[in-house]
């Protein structure tokens, strides 16, 4: 890319981009991630846009989930696959349930990077940098772990093939092609059967570019981080760098939109994100809080089918229902989670569109970090295993039943 071009995309702003006290060893790290292999590749991204458009059309339904924030250390290959095949439970139950075939996506291989709150933290009187996520700092509330080193970047990249190198099982010679990522070649493009999918938020745009590959076949340019990116409720601005990138790709794109968003915002982001209005392209990721999605997502709904955009309606029920509890621990309750899922239902059986999917927070291990359930966390248990190292996540009790139930949903008149 010439220089100048270079000067003008990065003139862009970027929200929550980490600040990086060494700027050589940050290019010293991209430039090494620019000469990796891609870590998924376009056809299986492709593979997954068609199985989106199944669930745009209303023929199928997503099931999207993971940790908030995947770690180096949880991505030994057993915790790997206790969540993989907890999704893949959740994901047999909704297909009964519903009658509908269900496509999975992981939060998982890639989403090392958390946009936050605040810039800093302070505990005892010291304050250093919050934490960013493993590719970005470490979660020790020491200045040493801290400080942003661009050297986890690629880390970020190892870890993420590590944990593809399990789900496409090479780590087992015993099984070979046993592989959950999906055979694009024996498939005809239809949902179903036990495809499974990579996402993650696209927050570290250095290092999403220095993953950008054109597919030699079509000259599209793909990111190869992951099969679907997603922006953030805190960078989605229309004239923001992440909105850039993402329009920029070909894989399948997801936005968060949370209570603040109006329906000229929304359909300004799908003009920038599916100006084709290719079905399957964009997922609209909806993360209002159980008390205000019954109001607030019609409007917005109305305004998107006025336009025909064939856009996926997926409903986040974590991010709304987030507080901090007596104890100091950030927790959600099951109930509100399952609340504003029933609200998102209640608000596609009004207006005749299709509650396409769920997206999810959850982790194959008994964790206590949301309160509920059953058999119940309560209050009281939440240090007992509190191990997230950002946003409380389901433990795989809570999220069978949150299938169960949300499955429930979908038999009701
Ligand atoms: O996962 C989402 C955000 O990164 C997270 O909710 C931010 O949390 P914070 O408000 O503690 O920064
Ligand atoms: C940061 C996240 O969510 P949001 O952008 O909706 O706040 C997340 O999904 O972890
Ligand atoms: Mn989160």
């Amino acid at each position: 890319m010439p220089r100048t071009q270079q000067a003008a995309l990065s003139a862009v702003p970027a929200a929550q981009q980490p600040v990086w006290p060494d700027p050589a060893a940050l290019r010293t790290a991209l430039a090494e991630l620019a000469v990796q292999p891609h870590l998924v590749s376009p056809r299986e991204c492709d593979l997954l846009r068609d199985q989106l458009a199944f669930v745009a059309g209303g023929g199928a339904f997503l099931l999207q989930g993971g940790d908030c924030a995947e770690t180096f250390a949880g991505a030994a290959s057993e915790a790997v696959g206790r969540k993989v095949r907890l999704l893949g439970q959740m994901a047999e139950i909704l297909a009964e349930r519903m009658g509908l075939p269900v496509v999975t996506v992981g939060r998982i291989a890639g989403q090392y990077a958390k946009p936050r709150s605040w810039p800093t933290e302070s505990h005892l009187g010291q304050t250093l940098p919050s934490y960013r996520g493993d590719a970005v700092n470490g979660l020790a509330f020491t200045p040493a772990a801290r400080t942003p080193d661009p050297r986890r970047l690629l880390q970020a990249y190892r870890t993420a093939a590590g944990t593809l190198a399990v789900l496409r099982k090479q780590d087992e010679p015993a099984s070979p092609g046993d592989s959950l990522l999906p055979h694009p070649r024996t498939s005809d493009g239809g949902p179903g059967g036990n495809d499974f999918f990579t996402s993650h938020e696209a927050l570290l745009l250095p290092y999403e570019e220095a993953l950008c590959r054109t597919d030699p076949l079509t000259g599209q340019r793909y990111g190869t981080s992951g099969h679907l990116l997603w922006i953030g409720e805190r960078t989605r601005n229309l004239d923001g760098a992440h909105v850039r990138f993402a329009a920029g790709i070909s894989n399948p794109v997801g936005v968060k939109l949370g209570p603040a968003v109006n329906p000229d915002d929304v359909l300004a982001l799908v003009d920038k994100l599916d100006p084709q209005r290719q079905p399957g392209r964009l997922s609209l990721i909806i993360r209002m809080g159980a008390r205000k999605i019954r109001d607030l997502l019609p409007p917005l709904v109305e305004k998107v089918a006025a336009e025909h955009a064939p856009v996926t309606w997926v409903c986040d029920p974590m991010h709304g229902n987030t507080f901090t509890a007596a104890s100091g621990h950030k927790t959600r309750l099951f109930d509100d989670v399952f609340d504003e899922v029933a609200g998102f239902f209640e608000v596609h059986r009004t207006l005749g569109t299709h509650p396409g999917g769920l997206h999810l927070e959850l982790t194959g291990e008994a964790v206590t970090e949301c309160v509920g359930g059953t058999p119940a966390v309560l209050m009281e248990d939440l240090d007992r295993r509190y191990e997230t190292a950002c946003d409380p996540r389901l433990n795989a009790d809570q999220a069978r039943e949150l299938a169960v139930a949300v499955g429930g949903l979908a038999a009701r008149p």
